[in-house]
């Protein structure tokens, strides 16, 4: 059996002003893969499109071995999804609320939704309206916790989250992949939030997925370095995939770290770059670079 819990394959979607292009991408089960880009890369396209939500132009999506298109309830019923805007009907409570979303799951457990509510500082009175964006999705994150989901697709679950909740929400995940059947997908572009709790990051730039790997392979493969501008010829620059220049020097990002330690060991400082280095220096630079 595939221990890939998640097949994307040739993905492409078009719109008039942006496309997803031949996106292929397998997120293994058992860990936490973070989904990183810069406003537009096309994150929530790719998340709508995984489950079933919008329909791809060519390619196609497996979840759980099935076909989002051919199975999408059944493999709906074992997804915890938290969508990056409200799909709630705002004059309800979020008592009556969860009454509508509750029946469409066979292991939807209250007691738990219950100690979720109370842990996430909810009331099960309250009404929708008058929750602020960060509650909104911490009752998001309720329900998308309470149905003992195998696997939870998160668009942006940290946005809008103050500073303390979105640590606790971290620390919610981790607890969640003490059992090894499960697995996490989540978007953000707050990257930091990635350093403590993913295993893999994706990485879309533009449409295209620029790399999906673990992070130890991703920072053992690229560095920033900076450096004088005298350093910067043609075979130097060759192995940048983004750079900043300015009358004091460069910083670059390399996706070739050994090329770059044997051609500027000792003239540069080469180190370890930030999932944000990658990103910003990576829309600075050339195209896509696997
Ligand atoms: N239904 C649509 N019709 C037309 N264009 C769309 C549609 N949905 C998304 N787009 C465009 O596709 C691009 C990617 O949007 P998407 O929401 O997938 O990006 P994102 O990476 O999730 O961005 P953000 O971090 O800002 O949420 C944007 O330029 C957006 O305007």
């Amino acid at each position: 059996m595939s221990n890939n819990v998640i097949e994307i394959h040739n993905l492409t979607k078009r719109f008039k002003q942006f496309s997803l292009e031949n996106v292929s991408l397998d997120i293994k089960q058992g860990f936490i893969t973070g989904l990183i880009g810069a406003n537009g890369a096309g994150k929530s396209t790719l998340i709508r499109l995984a489950m079933g939500m919008a329909v791809p132009a060519a390619g196609e999506v497996r979840i759980f071995g099935q076909s989002i298109k051919e199975q999408e309830a059944d493999i709906k019923e074992r997804i915890g999804f938290v969508a990056d805007d409200s799909h709630f009907y705002e004059h309800l409570t979020i008592r009556t609320m969860k009454g509508i979303y509750a029946p469409f799951y066979k292991n939807w457990d209250e007691t738990l939704f219950k100690r979720n509510l109370e842990r996430f500082e909810l009331s099960p009175k309250t009404k929708i309206k008058s929750l602020s964006k960060g509650m909104k999705m911490k009752f998001s994150l309720a329900l998308a916790l309470s149905h003992k989901a195998d696997l939870l697709i998160m668009d942006e679950p940290t946005a809008g989250l103050d500073p303390v909740f979105r640590r606790e929400l971290l620390d919610i995940l981790a607890d969640l992949m003490l059992d090894e059947r499960k697995s996490i997908l989540f978007s953000t572009h707050i990257t930091t939030d990635l350093d403590r709790v993913a295993d893999y990051i994706a990485f879309l730039h533009k449409g295209k997925l620029v790399f999906n790997e673990s992070k130890e392979q991703i920072f053992d493969r690229y560095a920033m370095i900076r450096g004088d501008n005298e350093l910067l010829d043609a075979d130097v620059r060759k192995l940048f995939v983004g750079i900043k220049e300015t009358a004091v020097g460069f910083e670059a990002l390399t996706n070739n770290r050994s090329a770059v330690e044997a051609l500027l060991s000792g003239h540069a400082h080469i180190e370890r770059p930030t999932l944000e280095d990658i990103m910003f220096l990576t829309a600075k630079g050339a195209a896509t670079h696997v």
